[in-house]
């Protein structure tokens, strides 16, 4: 590539971030717009006004100065001359105090109203985020890192400087005009003192944040970790495998490494920051030098008062100027963070304006779908089929990784298909309103969640605006069986569950796991999926929920997912699923009738119990379906 073209491409880029910079400042200005209007204007006129501070002083101090060696050499008026200037120092003095007080306390509202707003703005948008961004690495780094700035400290920090630049240089201009008044040749020696070291600022900042940007996926490694050797969910592994030791040397390795990274950053950045201040320094020296000299030709001793005054305010309000561009330019990049993933695309997942169906007529289809997850080559789902017809139990069954639970995220619009099509009741899926069709499926997830809440929150996020609805979730208990146990509780439902927050009551696995049915089960919606509900529950208990499935999903058509065939086996239809493909389906006879995977599968886990002695049923026939 020839200079001329770097040149170019620099100048491009150069271009490039400018604008992107441009557009965060905008993003972050806008940001305030939900705030106290009067608030945000005060600060900001006041924060300005204070610019003019160190111009002033300059210019009384010189006049005050004056006045006293006029006043001693006795030059008429002097003395009233000598009262208002040190009547001006005074006021100043004094109004600067007012300013920055009043601006300090306005700064301190602001920062907490703007922290909770942006907080609340990333809340909203973690929920409207695709399941995409979660599951796909690169995507969840981005999440992290704006999780980080969430707080929203970095970008009141933005404002903050941006004020802070706009009051440095417009008190570097006040300062300047005074000088250039003067002495021009001063002036401009003094000004210029600080951009070596100014220079040397952005430069490390941006190497800086170059760093931290790379190194996110070990960061998220490191505090990974750390979590993995002191949270309770992780330390009976970590305990009695004893894991402890080889986890704390992976994390030294790692942070170590960030050490060295930034300690070679810390030397260059230290370095250049002294060898360029010495030029700095070199340059206030001089104009010091030339300042007396030239006071002894003039003889204006107030000038050169002034001049003194001027080296220690340009100091500062380069200083500020530097501090406020260093970091402008820093903490631009990391609320960058924020702001792209405040404006990431929302919701790939199209939806229609349809209602959804009260209850289903005709059924749930999957027409030739294809599905690969995002970023991946694997087909999950390869050319699915299958009609599942309403009001009738499903089930899904097959390999661990066949592809039963990317059946349900289509079919619960946390993902569209590749290819292909699901009809729900003869209509595209597309065709439904998501959020409508969302709140008329009931679902419990292989991983749901245990919310480290009350009962009647656990239960009664099934139906968030029916918390306070007692009976219904009481009788949702009673159908999931966890009425049992939360009966027994001195609180009942409004026992806080979980270990986190002070009087929580830990479950165990199956208890859990019945309460999420009993979410699902009071939504009492036209779908239910239950993807292995019953994993951790015991079988007495899971005969019980399974023979009463119909009556507790009176309206619903369901589909279950599980790995157990006593589950299984009540189900209307059976449908066996095998590298993302379907490959048989009928009742529970038909398909031991037939002879195939299924019938196989089933008799190697029916014997498996009924072996007398040796292996147990899971070592036999461990989860192989
Ligand atoms: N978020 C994801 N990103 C990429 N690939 C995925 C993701 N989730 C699942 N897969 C892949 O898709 C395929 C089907 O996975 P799926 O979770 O649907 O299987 P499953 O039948 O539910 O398995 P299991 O019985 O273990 O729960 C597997 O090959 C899996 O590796």
């Amino acid at each position: 590539m020839s200079a001329e073209q770097t040149q170019t491409q620099t100048q491009a880029q150069t271009h490039r971030r400018l604008s992107r910079d441009l557009r965060y400042w905008w993003l972050v200005l806008r940001s305030f717009r939900g705030l106290s209007p009067l608030r945000v204007s005060a600060l900001a006129l006041l924060t300005l006004l204070t610019a003019a501070v160190p111009a002033a002083g300059i210019w009384l101090t010189a006049d005050a100065v004056q006045a006293v060696a006029d006043a001693v050499e006795g030059v008429p008026g002097a003395g009233d001359r000598l009262t208002r200037a040190a009547a001006g120092l005074v006021a100043v003095a004094v109004g600067e105090h007012v300013l920055s007080s009043v601006a300090q306390y306005l700064n301190s509202l602001l920062q907490l109203e703007f922290g909770a707003a942006i907080g609340e703005q990333v809340m909203v948008k973690g929920t409207r985020m695709d399941l995409g961004s979660y599951e796909d690495p690169e995507a969840y780094d981005r999440l992290q890192r704006a999780l980080r700035e969430s707080g929203g400290g970095t970008a009141f920090e933005v404002f903050e400087e941006m004020l802070r630049t706009l009051t440095s240089l417009a008190s570097l201009v006040m300062v300047s005009s005074v000088l250039f008044s003067w002495n021009a040749w001063l002036a401009v020696v003094i000004l210029l003192a600080p951009v070596p070291t100014l220079a040397a600022h952005i430069v490390f900042s941006k190497e800086g944040y170059a760093v931290e940007y790379h190194r996110a996926q070990d960061r998220r490694r490191a505090f990974y970790y750390q979590d993995l050797t002191t949270t309770d969910s992780s330390y009976k592994e970590v305990k009695l495998y004893q894991l402890g030791p080889y986890l704390v040397d992976r994390y030294r390795a790692l942070v170590q490494e960030f050490f060295r990274v930034d300690r070679g950053l810390a030397r260059r950045r230290h370095g250049w920051s002294a060898v360029l201040g010495l030029v700095s320094v070199a340059g206030s020296a001089g104009a010091l030098v030339f300042a007396l000299k030239s006071t002894v030709s003039t003889g204006r001793l107030g000038e050169l008062a002034g001049y003194l005054q001027a080296l220690g305010a340009v100091h500062v309000a380069a200083g500020g100027l530097l501090l406020g561009v260093a970091t402008l330019y820093q903490n631009t990049l990391f609320t960058g963070n924020l702001f792209d993933y405040l404006s990431l695309p929302e919701g790939s997942v199209t939806g229609g304006t349809r209602p959804f169906p009260q209850r289903l007529a005709h059924g749930i289809e999957f027409q030739d779908v294809t599905f690969r997850y995002p970023g991946t080559e694997t087909v999950a789902l390869d050319r699915f089929s299958c009609f599942v017809p309403a009001g009738t139990c499903c089930a899904l069954v097959g390999a661990n990784g066949a592809g039963k639970s990317t059946v349900v995220k289509l079919l619960t619009r946390l993902y569209e298909p590749t290819s292909g099509r699901i009809l729900i009741d003869g209509v595209p899926i597309e065709e439904y309103d998501t959020t409508d069709l969302q709140r008329n499926i009931g679902v419990v997830f292989q991983d749901f969640i245990r919310y480290e809440m009350p009962v009647r929150h656990n239960i009664g996020f099934g139906r968030v605006e029916e918390l306070d609805d007692t009976d219904r979730i009481r009788a949702a208990a009673a159908a999931s069986g966890a009425d049992a146990f939360v009966d027994g509780f001195e609180a009942t439902y409004d026992t806080v569950l979980g270990r986190h927050f002070e009087g929580g009551r830990q479950l165990s696995g199956g208890q859990w796991q019945k309460i999420a049915l009993a979410r699902a089960f009071l939504r009492d919606a036209p779908i239910a999926i239950l993807d292995e509900p019953t994993a951790a529950i015991d079988p007495e208990a899971e005969a019980d929920i399974f023979g009463r499935l119909r009556t507790i999903c009176s309206r619903a058509t369901s589909l279950v997912v599980s790995h157990r065939f006593s589950t299984v086996r009540v189900a209307d239809k059976i449908l066996v699923l095998d590298g993302g493909s379907l490959i048989e389906e009928g009742t529970h006879g038909e398909l031991l009738a037939l002879g195939g995977t299924y019938a196989r599968l089933f008799r190697l886990q029916a014997d498996a119990y009924l072996t007398p002695s040796g292996a147990g049923p899971a070592e036999r026939s461990g989860d192989l379906v």
